[in-house]
């Protein structure tokens, strides 16, 4: 507005001043219009903070979202979208969002009062000039419409560029030791490349577009504009109006154009932003296929206790069902009965077919079996990361449908294959298991998972930053950690996958010891690549092609399951 006051200040100094001849009233305005202008100044700098604070704003709030979202996601999701994409998502797209709102819709705005105020003006001072500029709006507005949508549309092709180029970027930094070992470096380069120029490419037509469509609109605004003077230039001849009304007319004219282009670009950012938020709904609409599911939601079913009232010590004969009932000893605390599944992704192929066992609390329960055979995928179907096709898991004797993922998850502790670490310090990846646990139950923790001293001989101790994937630990230690971070954990069931490379003697007497440790104290489920794991176990699954073959004690399966003999012969040998 302040600019707008500033039109009236032409009008006066061309009027007053500079035609009338008069020295103090050209002083005069000039002072009035340098008031005026530092008011619009000041009130420049508080729209662009509000706005740019509110683009902030905005950005945070949607990444929040979009991450609390994520989080829910089942691993058929990952599976089958590339993480680098979805990084994508929160960098480009959401900042892009965050300067449409912080710069674009503060010019938007500014221009808008701007261009209705000038028209207004421009009406008080000369009607019939005025009318001129309206035949000019809709030729300006056609280009808008024509070129918006193509800008739209390379806007969002450039994206999904960008966004691949995320997964590339991904991928080759987190796998940068394999692709050196193989000297993949410049093939890696090559595609990068490759990538780079496809994002330029699309960028190209973009920017091809939006130039179009700006130097159509200045040319025809320009060229309004210039008609109008002249025009106006021939009203002064005339008599019809002042100098100073033509000054400030043109000078509302120029202010007009200037917020119609303004408002123009704006819009071709909007479209950009809309490409982006497009992509960014697309994926907060993405539900889980696993429902996290409400707890409880059949009363009649023996509720769970609420986590701050579990007790720390988990009895080993099972685990509470609720503050009366402990599960019964004779009873068992895990039942798959007549299972079946196929991953989401590839339906037509069965992975697991009519499975059935059961465990009883304080069991060591072995599952040995092929590469392939469907061991990993069974301890995921016992935490419900998939929901299975057919038959039913009961947790006590609940079955695992009615059950929030939630709840079902915190029976048990798994101990992966490949121990996974944290970038962030030793105590935070034992306490992830158990954010509330005190530092000295985290020491004890580690002592049983025979972690402690190694633990100690870092120069931080406990406050040691692993960095990223435990790239400061050796295999041995980062099983030791995921072991004690299980222990923390204090849950009922155990799942263990043994680690199948190969450790050093003395790294393995001690991971070994660690998981003694911890099989003493719960109901245990292992993933076995040992002959000295199974002999001990209590119950052996042997799995093969998804189907059980054979399940028993280590004496028994040598006499009735070759399959089991085969496995015993080859860690004989
Ligand atoms: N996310 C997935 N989508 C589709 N198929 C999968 C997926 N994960 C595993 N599979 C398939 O399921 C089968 C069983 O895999 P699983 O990982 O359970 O085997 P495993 O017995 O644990 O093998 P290993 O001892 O080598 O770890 C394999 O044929 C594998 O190709």
């Amino acid at each position: 507005m302040a600019w707008l006051v500033l039109g009236q200040g032409i009008k006066l100094v061309v009027d007053q001043g500079f035609v009338a001849g008069d020295e103090s009233m050209l002083f005069n305005s000039l002072l009035l219009v340098l008031v005026i202008a530092f008011i619009g100044s000041i009130a420049t700098y508080c729209r662009f903070y509000l706005m740019v604070w509110l683009g902030e704003r905005v950005c945070a709030d949607i990444r929040k979202a979009l991450f609390s979202h994520l989080v829910t996601l089942s691993p058929s999701f990952f599976a089958e979208s590339r993480t680098g994409e979805v990084i994508s998502r929160f960098t480009s797209d959401t900042t892009l969002l965050q300067s449409v709102v912080g710069t674009g819709v503060s010019m938007a705005l500014r221009s808008f009062v701007m261009f209705v105020g000038a028209l207004v003006l421009m009406a008080i001072t000369s009607t019939t000039l005025t009318l001129y500029v309206f035949i000019a709006v809709p030729i300006i507005l056609l280009p808008i419409k024509l070129l918006g949508k193509k800008v739209r549309y390379f806007a969002k092709v450039s994206q999904d560029d960008v966004a691949s180029m995320g997964t590339l970027i991904d991928e080759s930094l987190h796998e940068i030791h394999t692709l050196q070992s193989y000297n993949h470096e410049d093939q890696s380069v090559e595609s990068f490349d490759a990538s780079a120029e496809q994002i330029m490419q699309s960028a190209s037509k973009r920017i091809h577009y939006r130039a179009l469509l700006i130097a159509m609109i200045m040319f025809i605004s320009l060229s309004s504009i210039f008609i109008v003077a002249w025009v106006g230039a021939l009203d002064v001849i005339s008599g019809a109006i002042t100098p100073g009304e033509l000054a400030a007319f043109v000078f509302y004219a120029v202010l007009a154009g200037a917020s119609i282009a303004t408002i123009s670009e704006v819009i071709g950012d909007l479209q950009k932003a809309a490409g982006a938020s497009e992509r960014i709904v697309e994926l907060m609409n993405t539900s889980s296929d696993i429902p996290i599911g409400s707890t409880f939601p059949d009363a009649t079913l023996a509720p769970f206790e609420p986590i701050e009232k579990q007790p720390l010590n988990v009895n080993i004969k099972g685990f509470r069902v609720n503050e009366q009932a402990l599960v019964d000893a004779n009873k068992p605390i895990l039942t798959l009965h007549n299972i079946g599944f196929s991953y989401p992704s590839v339906p037509e192929k069965q992975i697991i077919h009519e499975v059935s066992f059961s465990v009883m609390p304080g069991q060591k329960v072995a599952i040995v079996g092929h590469s392939g055979a469907g061991k990993s995928t069974l301890f995921d179907l016992l935490m419900r990361f998939y929901d299975i096709d057919y038959g039913e898991i009961l947790i006590g004797d609940s079955a695992q449908k009615t059950i929030s993922t939630y709840d079902i998850r915190r029976q048990f502790a798994l101990v992966p294959q490949d121990a996974v670490i944290f970038a962030t310090t030793v105590l935070d990846n034992i306490r992830l298991s158990n954010t509330t646990a005190t530092k000295e139950e985290v020491i004890e923790a580690a002592k049983l998972a025979f972690a402690h001293e190694f633990i100690l001989d870092f120069v931080d101790g406990y406050e040691t930053q692993l960095g990223e994937r435990g790239v400061k630990l050796s295999g041995g230690q980062k099983q030791r950690i995921a072991i004690a971070r299980a222990i923390l954990a204090k849950r009922p069931i155990l799942l263990l996958d043994e680690a199948t490379s190969a450790l050093d003697a003395s790294s393995e007497k001690y991971v070994k010891q660690a998981l003694d440790s911890l099989m003493t104290k719960t109901t245990t489920l292992i993933i076995a690549h040992r002959l000295s794991t199974v002999i001990n176990a209590d119950n052996i699954i042997v799995l093969e092609k998804g189907k059980v073959i054979g399940q028993g004690k280590h004496a028994e399966l040598m006499a009735a399951s070759p399959v089991y003999k085969e496995f015993v012969e080859l860690q004989l040998s």
